[in-house]
């Protein structure tokens, strides 16, 4: 069914926005919580998904030394979310600990491991940001393929990617690891701050295993309709 595809991020300054839209669309069964709303209003929303019997992706994208990304990983994974990220470029040690230490964590809390997802390279970023600001002297796509390679080969379950480069990494990384893909728009919806977008037929297509679609729904006047627009267009 194309609606469990979409996951739908809560990016929302409050826990009472937060829940208003969870129950404004009580079709989508995949809720992401971000950095602005735990920053907010803590892990509370996490346990309000839980009893709604959501999936929830816990996107904290942490980013940290070893020991650090370790603990942060070890603590979320209490909660019983299904996927959480962190940045590829914290490097293969910091990757390796927050894998084990997840398993860990889940462990003691009774839950099954999430997966671990590691940001590629945003999507609001492009290949000039790639070159001129962040100075890297790859192409975007020979880079986020090795920042996919580096979380596979560190064990992680999966990775955040652009749609546009999903069918590449797909090839090399093979159908078991997970591809989660932002940056999708609708041709109807406004690119934002999104760089690299794809539609969401088009990333689909493209291989991804899972659609983030914030905006287009959630600041739609009519959020059911938008929703509904989209998933007739994958369906
Ligand atoms: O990890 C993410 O989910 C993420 C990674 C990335 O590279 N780009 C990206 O947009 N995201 C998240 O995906 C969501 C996209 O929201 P919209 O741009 O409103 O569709 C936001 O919550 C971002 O934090």
């Amino acid at each position: 069914m194309s609606l469990d595809k979409i996951i739908v991020p809560l990016d929302v300054p409050t826990q009472e926005e937060a829940i208003a839209l969870v129950e404004k669309l009580p079709q989508v069964t995949f809720w992401k919580v971000g950095l602005e709303l735990f920053v907010s209003c803590g892990p509370e929303i996490l346990t309000f998904l839980k009893a709604q019997q959501k999936r929830i992706f816990l996107d904290l994208k942490f980013h940290d030394i070893p020991n650090t990304v370790a603990g942060a990983c070890r603590s979320a994974s209490r909660y019983g979310v299904d996927l959480i990220t962190v940045h590829a470029t914290a490097g293969k040690t910091a990757l390796k600990a927050a894998q084990k230490a997840a398993e860990e964590g889940a462990n003691e809390a009774g839950y099954p491991t999430p997966k671990l997802i590691a940001i590629t390279l945003l999507t609001s970023l492009n290949s000039r940001d790639l070159a001129f600001d962040l100075k890297v002297p790859l192409e975007l796509p020979e880079y986020t393929l090795n920042m996919a390679l580096l979380a596979q080969e560190s064990g992680l379950a999966g990775a955040v990617c652009s749609p546009l480069e999903v069918s590449q990494l797909r090839q090399t990384c093979g159908n078991e690891f997970l591809f989660v893909c932002p940056g999708v728009r609708p041709a109807w919806s406004e690119r934002g701050d999104q760089q690299r977008t794809f539609t969401p037929a088009q990333a689909l297509k493209a291989g991804a295993d899972y659609l983030v679609i914030g905006r287009p729904i959630t600041a739609s006047d009519d959020p059911t309709t938008a929703l509904q627009r989209i998933v007739e267009e994958i369906s």
